[in-house]
């Protein structure tokens, strides 16, 4: 049997979805491997959820496929969706039925008396223990909540959490971080789509970016921020003990100097030959280092700048 850890539980391939001929998913490829939490990101209207939406089955891709362990989820549904635990964006279930009759009555498609038998412990999982009105008079936080143990009914290999922390209270929110945290250490591949940057960064090894359908931005975080250059640029942050000389060091478009150091955009990676310079200087280097994007510049500039 392979490695769960190192196997890709999730593959889209050229997963493409138009309506009236405009593709508003265009040719997206994802790989997710087991153990691996996917930051999928995207502003409003990108398609992050149509692609979901079709990488679950519930939408058939007008071209391209998506395998959940290496089964088509178009072609053999029923087998797919036995790997598959979904967290829409808007639960669905029965208002007038407490949590645990919905997880209940959802247990009975499985037909497993094992599934049926975790009930208890996944209400207790998502904070809801105790909780035993109708799914109606619930707040959006708690169907949240529901949602997610309604994912995790049948223990499935790849989750899908579309906004997942999105209406939850401050300590719903460290609740799911750390059970979203606990199902990829379980060997689980996930899938997380979201808006908050910061959930994105604790939680996500790598990222994908979508633009108007397209992938423009792909792979593990600190990959994507270091290839991130939105003008083509290099920064350089040198700091020095005493007194910061004026830089010769060809590749420098611009510099910003102050006492002990200076801040240079170059049009290359120029760190070895500044060391030389300094050096040659008798200057000490306490410091230099090129500047990373931040993950917001990231998605601000290949978003909204179309980088
Ligand atoms: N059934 C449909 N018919 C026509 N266009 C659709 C349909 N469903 C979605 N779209 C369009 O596809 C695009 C992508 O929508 P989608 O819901 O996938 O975006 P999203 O990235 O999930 O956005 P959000 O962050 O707001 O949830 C949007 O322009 C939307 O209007």
């Amino acid at each position: 049997m392979q490695d769960s850890e190192s196997y890709c539980l999730l593959k889209a391939e050229g997963l493409t979805k138009a309506y009236e001929s405009v593709k508003v998913v265009d040719a997206v490829d994802l790989e997710v491997k087991g153990g691996e939490i996917f930051g999928f990101l995207g502003h409003n209207g990108a398609g992050k959820t149509t692609t979901i939406n079709m990488m679950v089955g519930l939408i058939e891709p007008t071209s391209g496929r998506c395998l959940v362990n290496g089964i088509d989820v178009i072609r053999k549904p029923t087998e797919a969706k036995k790997l598959i635990g979904y967290l829409p964006d808007g639960v669905g279930c029965y208002w007038h039925m407490t949590a645990r009759q919905n997880m209940k009555y959802l247990s009975k498609f499985y037909r497993s008396r094992e599934i049926e038998g975790r009930i208890d412990e996944l209400i207790k999982y998502v904070g809801l223990e105790g909780v035993e009105k109708p799914v109606g008079k619930y707040s959006r936080g708690m169907k949240q909540r529901l949602g997610l143990a309604l994912a995790l009914l049948h223990d499935p290999q790849v989750l899908f959490l579309d906004e997942p922390t999105n209406g939850l209270d401050p300590e719903g929110v460290l609740l799911f971080r750390k059970i979203i945290k606990e199902q990829a250490e379980a060997g689980k591949a996930v899938l997380l789509s979201s808006h908050v940057l910061e959930e994105v960064r604790q939680l996500c090894g790598s990222i994908g970016i979508i633009s108007k359908g397209k992938i423009i931005a792909r792979g593990p975080i600190d990959e994507v921020k270091r290839s991130f250059r939105p003008d083509g640029n290099v920064r350089v942050r040198v700091k020095v003990s005493g007194t910061m000389p004026a830089l010769d060091t060809p590749g420098i478009i611009s510099a910003v100097y102050y006492v002990d150091g200076a801040e240079v955009v170059a049009s290359e990676d120029i760190t070895d030959r500044i060391s030389v310079e300094l050096i040659n200087k008798g200057v000490p280097v306490r410091q230099l280092t090129t500047v990373e994007a931040s993950l917001e510049d990231v998605f601000l500039g290949t978003v909204y700048r179309g980088v």
